[in-house]
């Protein structure tokens, strides 16, 4: 008999050129051997250089969608990605209310590399009152985690500082990733639900190929989580996960280019082919 397979869910946007959004979170997936649902929210035109337009998915198909996974998949985590407008938010806390998903990976995705707004203004608050404390985790950048706490970060006690903030407004477990800071190595910083906390340092690789880093990282730790793992350990293998597609980049497009998820995957062991024996 078949074991059944870890099942993941991702409800976010598209990115055309498949770097970020959905592509990335199938690509982790796949590459972190659970298999993925996914559920759209919004289609965005989009490549390496910026976002040319996003289209809202209506409520009630966004809400079918999770249905139809629901009714038939068994989700074992989830993550949230690009969510785009407060009646996307609402819908989606509804819907996910009424499923059995298991842990639940808020990536709060506020605005784009190049600039563009994914998260309205207005639906920030839907965000952190609605999702927050559905999360096992949330995965703020340094600008959103700035947004959601309201203040800001220049130095490592701030992110502390900003992070305990974060879970009064009830969130359980955060990782707040440095992506955003300066210096020859990156501080991702965790703060657990029982108070315990941990810094995960790395050097930061001298690239302009980082897009869509975070829809990655939330996604292997969601990957992880399925297949068993604790919390701690899938935030330490999905970190080590988002290095090596970072390092070991592909050139696709001319802006913010793409990373590699197939990074850590082993070339095949080709037979050789032989005329005769
Ligand atoms: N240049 C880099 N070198 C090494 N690690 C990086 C680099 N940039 C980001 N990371 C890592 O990638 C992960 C995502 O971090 P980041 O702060 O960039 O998230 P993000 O802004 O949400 O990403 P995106 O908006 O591209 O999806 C973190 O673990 C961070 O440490
Ligand atoms: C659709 C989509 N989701 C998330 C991000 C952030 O990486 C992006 N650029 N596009």
């Amino acid at each position: 008999m078949i074991n059944e397979t870890p099942q993941v869910l991702t409800i976010a946007g598209t990115d055309s050129s498949g770097g970020a959004g959905i592509s990335a979170d199938l690509k982790t997936f796949a590459a972190q051997g659970v298999y993925g649902a996914n559920v759209i929210v919004s289609v965005t035109a989009q490549n390496t250089i910026g976002v040319q337009q996003v289209q809202m998915i209506p409520a009630n198909m966004v809400t079918n969608q999770i249905e139809s996974v629901g009714t038939d998949l068994k989700i074992r985590a989830f993550k949230t990605g690009m969510l785009g407008d407060a009646v996307t938010v609402q819908t989606v806390a509804d819907a996910i209310k009424k499923q059995q998903f298991g842990d639940f990976i808020l990536d709060p995705v506020m605005i784009a590399k190049g600039g563009a707004r994914l998260l309205a203004e207005e639906a920030i608050d839907a965000v952190k009152k609605e999702l927050l404390p559905l999360a096992t985790l949330v995965t703020p950048n340094i600008p959103e985690a700035e947004v959601l706490s309201g203040r800001t970060i220049s130095t490592h006690e701030d992110v502390q500082k900003v992070a305990q903030t974060i879970q009064k407004l009830g969130a359980k477990n955060i990782l707040l990733k440095g992506g955003h800071a300066e210096g020859q190595a990156v501080y991702d910083y965790v703060l657990l639900e029982d108070g315990t906390h941990f810094w995960l340092k790395s050097m930061r690789v001298n690239t302009v190929r980082t897009h869509g880093t975070g829809d990655t990282i939330s996604a292997a730790i969601t990957a992880q989580l399925a297949l068993g793992k604790a919390l701690k350990t899938a935030i330490i293998l999905a970190k080590s996960y988002v290095d090596a597609t970072i390092r070991e980049g592909i050139s696709v497009g001319h802006g913010h280019g793409p990373l590699n998820h197939l990074a850590m995957v082993k070339p095949l062991n080709s037979p050789e082919v032989l005329d005769d024996i």
